[in-house]
């Protein structure tokens, strides 16, 4: 296990151990923009929580931010601020330093990084929700995934050139950030914390710790809110800011989604547009969304608006189209399916030899979830969709490229944060009863007796080895 894996396994993340993770000698903090503060002389206002009920109610979906373990304020759209007391800047005489952090998911970059990358995936309760009784048993399961489905994403990784191209791109699109911010007229510094790899979100915000960052914009990169993406990113930051003094007085806003904004459906349009030109009959081309995907239950049961923001995406998405005179047919399916469990459906593979059954010569696939390219647009769609669509009877693939660091989508997400800014207040939270009644130490044994006999009986039955087998490997 490497200092990585190690300091991952670790139950509470803090700062010590993130310093311990920087000084093992890793590339991590070059990604973070620690060039001289740059300042800004106009005194900024300061919201209070009216916000983030604003955020909550405009898009329908107090539901999930109810269900905030912490009872933060968690709102899956819009932007959010946090629901305690507004806290003014640090000081009305300091000027402002303003950062953005930017959180994404992270890649392996080379072959070796592989599992332990995935183990820090499989690690994530946001990831492998299991019930709390079994909590004990995430670690021990990720060792056990990570391990078997290795073999296959290092398949995947080789064939896109041995390592993930996220943090390159990543650290491009917080360069073209920043640029833009500045032309804006808006010093700042950008900072990239990824979840699961290098330069990990602690790492960052240790960056913006020491930079003396006096007021702070995320802005994760994940158009849509998920429980598994952005809900992971912003509970490990939430857990970092609340165990620091500094941080948790710190005025913070949080974009939790921004797939309905104007620059980024014309920027999508645009890109699809383009796209369809290169096919001798545009009109006839089937414009097929391919979003990843998340367990049914994340829906259904833990009320993950990741399905509901997809849908309404899309339906924006075309409705820009339409305004351009460009009416094709579109569907919407889901990618990248992982273990025994059922997922958002329509799949993508299912839905390919459909449509190839039913006659349909000419499809655009378009990545809609993410806005880098990555294992799941260079691999699974250029590689093995296409190959089963053209099996199946499409005779014309195309694919729109992710937005990277197109100018227009860069210039919202500028717009977005210069929005956000005047909404930050501190993030600071007391610790939950339930993290309290965890500590009890007769509670935790007969946990670990009743979890040990369940997750024996459950994780070792016949039925459930096949279903890993099955899918992981
Ligand atoms: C909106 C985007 C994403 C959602 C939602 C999401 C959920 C999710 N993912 C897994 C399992 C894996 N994801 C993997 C890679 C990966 N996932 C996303 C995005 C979302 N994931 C990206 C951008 C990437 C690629 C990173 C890169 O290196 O380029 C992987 C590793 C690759 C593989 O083996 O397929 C796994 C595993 C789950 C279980 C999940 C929801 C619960
Ligand atoms: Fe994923």
């Amino acid at each position: 296990m490497d200092a990585a894996t190690c300091s991952r396994v670790l139950p509470q993340i803090n700062l010590s151990h993130s310093d311990r993770r920087l000084s093992a000698g890793r590339s991590g903090s070059a990604s973070c923009r620690s060039s001289e503060g740059l300042k800004i002389s106009k005194q900024l206002t300061v919201s209070c929580s009216v916000a983030s009920d604003k955020g909550n109610d405009m898009f329908g979906l107090s539901h999930y931010s109810k269900k905030n373990p912490a009872g933060e304020v968690l709102c899956p759209a819009g932007v959010c601020t946090y629901g305690g007391t507004a806290v003014e800047s640090h000081s009305h005489a300091e000027e402002e330093k303003v950062g953005v952090l930017l959180l994404n998911l992270g890649g392996p970059e080379t072959l070796n990084d592989v599992q332990p990358f995935l183990f820090n995936l499989f690690a994530d309760p946001d990831i492998i929700r299991l019930p709390r009784l079994f909590r004990f048993l995430q670690q021990p399961l990720a060792k056990l995934i990570s391990v078997l489905r290795a073999p296959k994403s290092k398949e995947g990784y080789a064939a896109i050139g041995g390592g993930s191209p996220l943090r390159k791109i990543t650290d491009e699109q917080a360069n073209e950030l920043k640029k833009t911010l500045e032309s804006k007229d808006l010093p700042v510094n950008v900072y990239v914390g990824m979840r699961y790899w290098y330069p990990f979100t602690e790492e960052a915000v240790q960056q913006i710790k020491k930079d003396r960052i006096t007021r702070l914009v995320v802005l994760p990169l994940y158009p849509q809110f998920s429980i598994s993406t952005t809900g992971s990113s912003v509970s490990v930051l939430q857990d970092i800011f609340r165990k620091d003094a500094y941080l948790s007085r710190m005025p913070v806003s949080i974009i939790n989604s921004w797939y309905q904004r104007e620059g980024y459906l014309k920027s999508m349009a645009d890109l699809i547009s383009k796209e369809l030109e290169s096919f001798s009959e545009p009109a006839e081309v089937m414009i097929f969304f391919s979003a990843h995907g998340v367990p049914l239950s994340y829906v259904e049961d833990a009320g993950d608006p990741y399905k509901d923001q997809m849908e309404e995406c899309i339906f924006l998405i075309m409705k820009e189209l339409k305004s351009r005179g460009i009416n094709n047919e579109h569907t919407l399916a889901y990618q990248s399916r992982v273990g025994p469990v059922q997922w958002l459906k329509p799949y993508t593979d299912e839905v390919l030899v459909e449509l190839g059954q039913k006659g349909v010569k000419s499809l655009l696939a378009v990545p809609v979830s993410f806005v880098s390219e990555h294992i799941e647009t260079l691999e699974e769609i250029d590689m093995e969709y296409r190959e089963l669509a053209l099996e199946s009877g499409i005779e014309n693939w195309g694919r729109v490229p992710a937005l990277g660091c197109t100018p227009s989508f860069i210039t919202d997400l500028a717009d977005a944060v210069i929005e956000a800014l005047p909404l930050a207040t501190a993030m600071s939270t007391p610790q939950t009863t339930s993290e309290v009644v965890d500590h009890d130490p007769l509670r935790y044994v007969i946990k670990i007796f009743f979890g040990s006999f369940l997750a024996f009986v459950l994780f070792f039955s016949p039925k459930m080895i096949m279903a890993f087998r099955n899918h992981l490997i």
